[in-house]
């Protein structure tokens, strides 16, 4: 219990419509990573759930997908209303499990998910097929559901990850079975809730919990079509090849070490307000973050000079406190996993700017860092830190910039801040990225397709390419004269 909010659920599953309890699991605590109190506790799924889960939604799937797409957007459209009705309650929630500040959750967490439930309601009814004359016969197309797609979720934006895969599955007339990240359990349970107040058929969207034992066995089952994943890229490696086996449908959402290419054309507080968005928000827990900042010679003193002092600005505390601008690292693993990292980027020779501990109070507090003089070889510049912890680097030409930006295994994203437009094109024509920004870092409205290269991913999240992510097409072959066989 926080004071004045008690996150504990009414049960640990959502199946069929209701919360569902069984408390055979294994006890998931929920840790505030503030306080490191354990504020609620939840039950991994057992055999049972996970089959109650997966026998209603594949019951509940073909009525949906019998619905017109007018009908089932209009669910959907009403659940986004209901979202941002109850935003706060939401963001609140959001806070207590991830321990992001609540000055970020009020703005893009439940409120991302009410657009993509909006977008993809909208949307529904507009996925047509295909007319193709071929002389007197034709072909036509159809776009159908997968069946039962199931979603897995990272911790870092639960509520955003519940929707952003809910939405278009649920848009194209499929059900899901989703299971959040064990770290983060609460958000998603509310999700489903609003969606069957908001009238979707019991069934439709089912959350259990659990770890990846609970994940494994999900991916595995026959009657599952889909799986999206949003996590680390071992966690895909592994997920992907399971669904590979059952020659299943895939997106996955995976991790990053993007670059951010800041030219010295550039103006100086936009792209170092870039760089803060990119490296610092949610305490550096995105995946998209431009985290190899790379930049050029000219200004790199005084780059790094105002970051500094922009750095010192930030209000470290309290989550619910709406005037703080910076939290704690989801939980003491994660924590310890980037002091680690501060440690090697120190004994590699990385010149420490600012940050670089643990910060003296309660709760998984790291202190924003920047390392300076930071060479491409170095630990902290070729792995995802998934922390507050920029490494900036010096370039000199367009050319190598380029070069050292595409080296990586990864391919997120990638940035770049110059007052040259033409520049700017043709360097994001180089990048070997699948999320890329001018003079900008990190926006991610439903509109645009979101999703990586490389180790980074396959499939796209939000816009209209999800849309062919959750749908397969069928083509129908008319012939209007006789049959010629050969015999
Ligand atoms: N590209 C994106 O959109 C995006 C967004 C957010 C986070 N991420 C990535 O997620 C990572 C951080 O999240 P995390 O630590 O929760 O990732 P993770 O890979 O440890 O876990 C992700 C999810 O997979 C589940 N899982 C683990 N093993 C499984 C298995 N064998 N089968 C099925 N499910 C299994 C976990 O329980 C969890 O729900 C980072 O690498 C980050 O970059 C990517």
């Amino acid at each position: 219990m926080i004071e004045g909010v008690d996150p504990q659920p009414k049960a640990s599953h959502f199946i069929a419509g209701r919360y569902v309890e069984d408390t055979a699991g294994a006890a998931i605590p929920v840790i505030y990573p503030h306080t490191g109190a354990t504020i609620a506790t939840v039950y991994e799924a057992t055999p049972a759930i996970l089959e109650q889960a997966i026998a209603s939604a594949r019951a509940a799937q073909p009525a949906w997908a019998a619905m017109s797409g007018t009908e089932r957007g209009r669910i959907l459209r009403r659940a986004a209303d209901m979202i941002r009705e109850r935003n706060r309650e939401l963001s609140i929630l959001e806070s207590c499990d991830t321990g992001k500040p609540l000055s970020e959750t009020l703005y893009v967490d439940a409120t991302s998910g009410a657009d993509a439930l909006e977008y993809f309601g909208g949307l529904a009814a507009t996925v047509t097929g295909e007319h193709i004359p071929l002389g007197q016969d034709w072909v036509y197309t159809r776009r159908e559901p997968l069946g039962l797609c199931v979603g897995i979720g990272a911790w870092n934006y639960p509520t955003q990850i519940a929707c952003w895969k809910g939405a278009p599955a649920l848009a194209m007339g499929n059900a899901m079975v989703f299971k959040p990240s064990e770290t983060t359990p609460l958000c998603a349970l509310k999700v489903a809730e609003i969606l069957h107040e908001a009238g979707l058929p019991a069934g439709l969207y089912n959350v259990i919990q659990g770890t990846g034992t609970v994940g494994a066995p999900l991916v595995g089952d026959r009657r599952v079509d889909k799986v999206s994943l949003t996590g680390s890229v071992p966690t895909g490696r592994k997920v992907y090849a399971a669904a590979a086996d059952g020659m299943k449908h895939v997106t996955m959402e995976l991790g990053g070490k993007s670059p951010l290419l800041i030219f010295d054309d550039a103006d100086l507080d936009n792209a170092v307000g870039g760089a803060i968005l990119g490296n610092f928000y949610s305490s550096g827990q995105v995946c998209s973050n431009g985290t190899r900042v790379f930049v050029q010679k000219g200004i790199k003193e005084a780059f790094l000079n105002r970051l500094k002092e922009r750095l010192d600005s930030a209000v470290i505390g309290d989550p619910l406190d709406e005037a703080t601008t910076f939290g704690p690292m989801v939980s003491e693993a994660q924590m310890k996993i980037v002091l680690g990292y501060l440690e090697k980027g120190a004994a590699e020779g990385a010149r420490l700017v600012t940050g670089g501990a643990r910060m003296d109070r309660d709760g998984f507090y790291i202190a924003p860092t920047v390392f300076a003089d930071v060479t491409d070889d170095m630990t902290i510049a070729r792995e995802e830190i998934f922390g507050p912890v920029m490494a900036v680097l010096d370039f000199e030409t367009e050319e190598e910039a380029i070069a050292r930006a595409n080296d990586t295994e990864f391919g997120l994203a990638a940035g770049v801040f110059t007052s040259d437009l033409a520049r700017a094109h043709r360097v994001v024509d180089a990048f070997e990225a699948g999320t890329c920004y001018i003079n900008t870092y990190n926006d991610a409205p439903v509109e645009a397709p979101f999703g990586g290269v490389k180790m980074s991913g396959v499939g796209r999240e939000n816009s209209k390419e999800a849309i062919h992510h959750y749908s397969q097409v069928k083509s129908v072959y008319v012939r209007m004269g006789d049959v010629e066989a050969p015999f």
